[in-house]
């Protein structure tokens, strides 16, 4: 679906060539300042590649298509999105739908479907600037989900997400990767950044492992074992296996 091919930005990262496929859910690992923003940027089209690097969405050079068929073919949710003034919540979603048609029947049904996992309900009516920086989150993740609903946008194909669940409680944090996983089912190609490696071998079909804006390993999430936690992140851990899930506990 979404191709890197030796996709270099400055020196922050690359090169970096792998495919974000359709129908799975991709979560990106790695430390701090190691390319994650950057590779989505890039994946988003939002940059483009130095050099002879190039970024396809169905087999199309990024860099040839517009803004407009940018915004109909992905969505991305920005890492500290910044957040219009003087909105409420539900037109924070309806602003994202602008480029799509605007509020129709359509659009209307989507929210609620997204306010119940998300818990928005009681935040639709209520000015952006009274929500706490979770409440906001959780808005900013349904204003990106509605832009790919499959009955908003048809042509969607890639759904791009820096750190969605910064911020977030423990019952959002899995309910958001609830949905990405339905996302993906639905066929989108979903990637998402993520600091906790627990939740990374539990929800993603493909990880890729950035260090140092390279690759450090790509695959299921069996790539993740303690030599590669110790190389890239520089903690100890002990894996705990229960009912064929695996843990990993840092050695204190
Ligand atoms: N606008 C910029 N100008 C110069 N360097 C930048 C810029 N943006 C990011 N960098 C550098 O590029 C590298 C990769 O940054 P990036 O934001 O992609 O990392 P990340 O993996 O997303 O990090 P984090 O987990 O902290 O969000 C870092 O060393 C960062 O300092």
């Amino acid at each position: 679906m979404l191709e890197l091919d030796g996709f270099v930005q400055a020196r922050r990262v690359g090169p970096v060539s792998g495919e974000f496929t359709a129908g799975r859910l991709t979560l990106l690992i790695g430390p701090n300042g190691s390319g994650k923003s950057s590779l989505l940027a890039g994946a988003a089209g939002l940059s483009d590649s130095d050099g002879e690097g190039q970024v396809r969405l169905a087999g199309q050079a990024l860099s040839g298509f517009s803004l407009h068929e940018l915004a109909r073919h992905r969505a991305m949710l920005a890492q500290q999105a910044a957040l219009p003034h003087g909105l409420r919540g539900y037109e924070l979603l309806a602003l994202g739908a602008e480029p799509l048609g605007g509020i129709n029947e359509a659009v209307c049904r989507v929210m609620a479907e997204l306010a119940g996992p998300l818990g928005l309900e009681s935040l639709y009516a209520r000015p952006l600037t009274s929500l706490s920086g979770g409440e906001q989150q959780r808005l900013l993740i349904a204003g990106t989900l509605l832009q790919v609903h499959p009955d908003i946008n048809p042509d969607a194909r890639l759904l791009l997400l820096d750190e969605p669940l910064a911020g977030l409680d423990w019952h959002h944090q899995l309910a958001t990767l609830r949905l990405l996983r339905r996302y993906a089912t639905r066929g989108l190609a979903v990637v998402a950044s993520i600091h906790d490696i627990n939740l990374a071998c539990q929800y993603a079909d493909d990880v890729w492992c950035l260090h140092q804006g390279k690759l450090a390993a790509r695959g299921g999430p069996g790539v993740i074992t303690p030599a590669l936690i110790a190389e890239v992140f520089k903690v100890r851990v002990r894996v705990l296996e229960q009912d064929g899930r695996r843990m990993m506990l840092p050695e204190e």
